[in-house]
């Protein structure tokens, strides 16, 4: 042993420092093309054809040519490879799925080597990213089966109806706001003002403060902080989308960078978060306290969030418990099922965050989308006109009239399926897995393209036409493919918790405004089609202006 040892000393010594540096340099060189060009992803996915990726970048700068509309480039792509193909997001391989059967058994069948979503932030304040990363939407294993099991309570059916108030409460408030314009025959930006009826509910909900989203400060009207800071984190999804791909350009070597330095819109989005965290923390200390609970925090959230921008939020609810029922209450009573212990505060926070989140702008979409698609369909505005009609125009919507809008409920299943808000969902095969022939090797992640198999001519007759009427058809047919096919609250054990709660907002949102006004796009300030923005959910980039009539 010793000898070799000896030989090795022996050999080094003979090396000049020109071969050394040289040796190091070719190193260095082969170290950067294994990487730049993903030999052993290019080996693992070799079966599934795509886009040849250029080095360090893979296919990205497609995507950037589609305005960072992902289905685009995939709509494109599936034109050549077909309805399964591989694409590379930076280094890392993606498989693109684009057929519903193949969809469902990912989602459904084999949930179990599916469990869970693949994590994509981008690098940012280390606190953040720890709380975000404790969210229910990217949390993994049994940490998101209790989760789930803790918030399912408030969407079932008691929690949904305690939810009805807040809702009819918001459409009142936009009802009073579009008197004006309906009077001097106005427009207004319906997007704006739905994102605005959504944020007051699913802010209620999940914070269990009444966000106003104007209020008196010091004698001044002022935007309600969190309403601010919400709509700021959430308006950036276009933002959190391009830094999406920073983090599969760059390597983790170069995020305490990122960090330190970080570019300005990311360093607003950071601190719109905080300011969004450090309210549900402050509601949530409260609550603990009013029910005598231990402060459980292991992120030292209290001092690392005690910052010259969050002062006013932290001082405004000093003394405020969050309401019975919303997300921090649920939660700080809540018990890990797993350890029996409770919550810990950036773990409650986290929730309250993710549920604002994947709440608002969904739901804002799907309002306005829908008022979209009914305002250039005029013989489906006057069924469900006719609908409102027999139901009554002078009743409020509450939480036993959900079954009376079939018509509604068919036009909302028709919008969800051309306009899907949540446009794809992902999932991480945790073993190796044969799906229909494909290998998925363990470790792959996989992109529903949820937008792309809703509009595919293989499942939909006029795929492009808004025809409400194919979801009140009752044949086995029908209802096989919708239920194949039609994606847009996903599928599975990890289908979204708030469909309920989203479709209930939407019958009372909508029902209540169709029941005094009706809406005309205004083509003078709308592009038609009008355009959208890319960003994590979908959303109209410059707003959806429509001329509000009052209904005789
Ligand atoms: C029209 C409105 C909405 C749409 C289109 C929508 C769509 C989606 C989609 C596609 C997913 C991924 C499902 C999957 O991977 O299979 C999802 C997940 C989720 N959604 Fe929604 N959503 C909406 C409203 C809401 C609301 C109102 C809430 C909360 C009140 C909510 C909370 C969530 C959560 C927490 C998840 C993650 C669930 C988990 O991983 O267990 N969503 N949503």
């Amino acid at each position: 042993m010793c000898a070799i040892l000896d030989a090795v000393v022996a050999g080094f010594a003979t090396i000049s420092l020109w071969q050394l540096i040289l040796g190091a340099l070719f190193g260095f060189v082969a170290l950067i093309i294994i990487d730049g060009f993903h030999p052993l992803a290019r080996w693992q996915l070799r079966h599934i054809p795509g886009p040849t990726p250029l080095p360090f970048v893979g296919n990205t700068l497609e995507v950037y040519r589609h305005d960072l509309f992902l289905f685009k480039a995939w709509e494109k792509w599936a034109e050549t490879y077909g309805d399964v193909f591989k694409w590379f997001w930076g280094p890392q391989p993606v498989i693109c799925v684009r057929d519903a059967e193949l969809a469902r058994l990912i989602t459904v069948k084999h949930f179990k080597t599916f469990p869970d979503r693949s994590m994509f932030y981008p690098p940012q304040d280390k606190t953040v990213q720890r709380v975000l990363s404790q969210g229910i939407t990217f949390a993994k294993g049994s940490y998101w089966t209790g989760l789930r099991g803790a918030l399912q309570p408030l969407f079932h059916s008691h929690g949904l109806q305690s939810y009805q108030p807040l809702m009819e409460a918001a459409v009142e408030e936009l009802a009073a706001d579009l008197a004006p314009a309906a009077a001097a025959g106005g427009s207004v930006d319906m997007h704006a003002a739905m994102c605005n009826v959504a944020l007051k509910a699913i802010g209620e909900a999940a914070f269990g403060v009444k966000l106003q989203t104007q209020e008196m400060v010091d004698g001044q009207i002022r935007e309600n902080a969190i309403v601010a800071a919400a709509t700021y984190a959430l308006e950036n999804t276009a933002v959190t989308l391009t830094f999406m791909l920073l983090p599969r350009l760059l390597k983790p070597a170069l995020y305490p960078l990122i960090r330190r330095f970080p570019p300005k819109r990311l360093a607003q989005l950071n601190v719109a978060r905080m300011q969004l965290f450090t309210a549900a923390l402050t509601l949530a200390r409260n609550a603990m306290a009013r029910l005598g609970l231990p402060w459980r925090d292991e992120v030292h959230m209290v001092p690392n969030f005690d910052r010259p921008e969050t002062r006013p939020l932290r001082e405004k609810y000093a003394s405020v418990v969050p309401a019975a029922g919303s997300v921090v209450d649920l939660l700080v009573r809540a018990k890990d099922k797993q350890t029996g212990q409770p919550l810990k505060a950036h773990q409650i926070v986290a929730q309250a965050n993710s549920i604002l989140v994947a709440g608002h702008d969904t739901t804002s979409f799907m309002l306005t989308s829908t008022l979209y698609w009914v305002a250039r369909s005029p013989e489906v505005k006057a069924k469900v006109f006719a609908e409102i009609e027999r139901f009554g125009r002078r009743r409020p919507v509450t939480h036993d009239d959900m079954d009376k809008f079939p018509y509604l409920e068919a036009v909302l299943q028709e919008s969800l399926r051309l306009s899907p808000p949540g446009w794809m969902t992902t999932r991480e095969a945790t073993q190796d897995i044969w799906l229909n022939g494909l290998f998925v090797p363990k470790g792959a992640v996989v992109y529903i393209d949820i937008h792309g198999i809703q509009r595919s001519p293989k499942h939909w007759s006029q795929p492009l036409q808004f025809m409400p009427e194919r979801f009140l058809d009752k044949s086995p047919e029908a209802l096989e493919r919708n239920q194949l096919a039609w994606l847009a609250f996903g599928a599975g054990p990890r289908l979204c918790i708030g469909y309920k709660f989203a479709l209930s907002e939407a019958k009372t949102v909508l029902v209540s405004l169709w029941q005094r006004y009706d809406f005309q796009l205004d083509s003078s300030r709308t592009a038609e089609p009008p355009l959208l923005r890319p960003g994590i959910t979908l959303g109209y980039r410059d707003g959806l202006w429509c001329k509000v009539l009052p209904r005789e």
